[in-house]
């Protein structure tokens, strides 16, 4: 092993972290569980007024840009962009590929907000603290909430620059009782027990094949199952080959408690993954490598197709009326 010398130690000291602002973990609440009590309704209710305050249109469709795809909210007109660092109460954005704004604006005749960066678990925040926008969202006025993700394809039909619609999901993190809605529930927000038997509305997903037919993306689109893992490190092989057996098509950190939150509060929703990389499921000495750059490479080659396809949805979905 090398001597260490001043100079490494000198390196070691100056280290600056690439972020400043990294969010605080959750924290023991003294008897031995993590704190899941998340902020009040009035709390949030502050955060939501900070909003209105900023803005002329109320939104009806909240957007969550997926990793890469942060470029989706630039198609937004007349864009209001407020960063979190600027918003009572919010987290901050800590991954590369997520920018850390909320733009409110118009996509065609429709008032929308997109979170151009979305807050992971992996990050250090509870679930409660990466759906805290999503109950914001509802708070001024939101009443569908389309999540967009890039994900691992797991279905062996699946191809890298796929966007799979969100058919269903498998909550692994919940399995495990680690859940957005976990601790004391306020009725305000939304029942102690919501169903989650048609998470992912049927209108939409219907809609959403149509309009993948009209854009002749037919060659592209699928539905199926999507699951979040907590990350941050990518899966083993043995972990994709169990959760293939399971059912998931694609597998990714995020949208899942998204979903929890919204339809605990009565949101419609739609999701979509962007098939970013192939999950790796044999041990054969040439198979890939998942990396974040990979990930973030099939947003930007996708991004045309994407922002076409969301904007023509936003416009079919403000349609329509339908229930959850
Ligand atoms: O789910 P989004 O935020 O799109 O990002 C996905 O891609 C990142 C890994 O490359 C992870 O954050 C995973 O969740
Ligand atoms: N967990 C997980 N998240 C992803 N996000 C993009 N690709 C992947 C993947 O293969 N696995």
């Amino acid at each position: 092993m090398a001597p260490i010398n001043a100079n490494d130690i000198n390196d070691a000291k100056n280290f600056v972290p690439a972020k400043q602002v990294l969010p605080e973990v959750e924290t023991d609440n003294g008897n031995g569980k993590a704190s899941s009590k998340g902020y009040s309704y009035e709390t949030l209710q502050e955060t939501a007024n900070f909003l209105l305050s900023r803005i002329s249109e109320i939104p009806s469709i909240g957007v969550i840009c997926g990793s890469g795809m942060g470029s989706l909210a630039e198609i937004i007109k007349e864009a209001v962009r407020i960063p979190y660092e600027d918003i009572p109460n919010f987290p901050v954005s800590t991954v590369e590929g997520h920018h850390g704004q909320l733009v409110f604006g118009n996509i065609g005749d429709v008032a929308v907000v997109a979170m151009q960066g979305r807050f992971h678990y992996y990050e250090g925040y509870p679930l409660w603290k990466c759906c805290l926008p999503v109950r914001v969202m509802k708070l001024i006025g939101v009443k569908t909430l389309i999540a967009t993700n890039a994900a691992g394809g797991l279905n062996p039909t699946y191809k890298i620059g796929d966007v799979m619609i969100v058919r269903d999901h498998i909550n692994m993190m919940g399995f495990a009782g680690n859940n957005p809605l976990h601790g004391p529930n306020d009725e305000r927000f939304g029942p102690r027990f919501p169903p989650m038997s048609k998470a992912y509305n049927y209108e939409f997903r219907k809609i959403a094949k149509e309009v993948a037919q009209e854009l002749n993306m037919e060659n592209i689109i699928r539905e199926g199952v999507y699951t979040c893992l907590g990350g941050p490190n990518f899966e083993t092989v043995a972990e994709l080959n169990m959760l293939k057996m399971v059912g998931v098509d694609a597998v990714g950190m995020s949208t899942v408690h998204e979903v929890i939150t919204a339809r605990h509060c009565d949101m419609n929703v739609f999701a979509l993954s962007l098939i970013t990389n192939e999950c790796v499921t044999s041990y054969a000495d040439d198979a890939g490598e998942a990396n974040h750059e990979e990930v973030l490479d099939v947003g930007r080659m996708r991004q045309d197709i994407l922002r076409k396809y969301v904007s023509v949805l936003i416009d079919r979905f403000s349609k329509i009326e339908t229930n959850p």
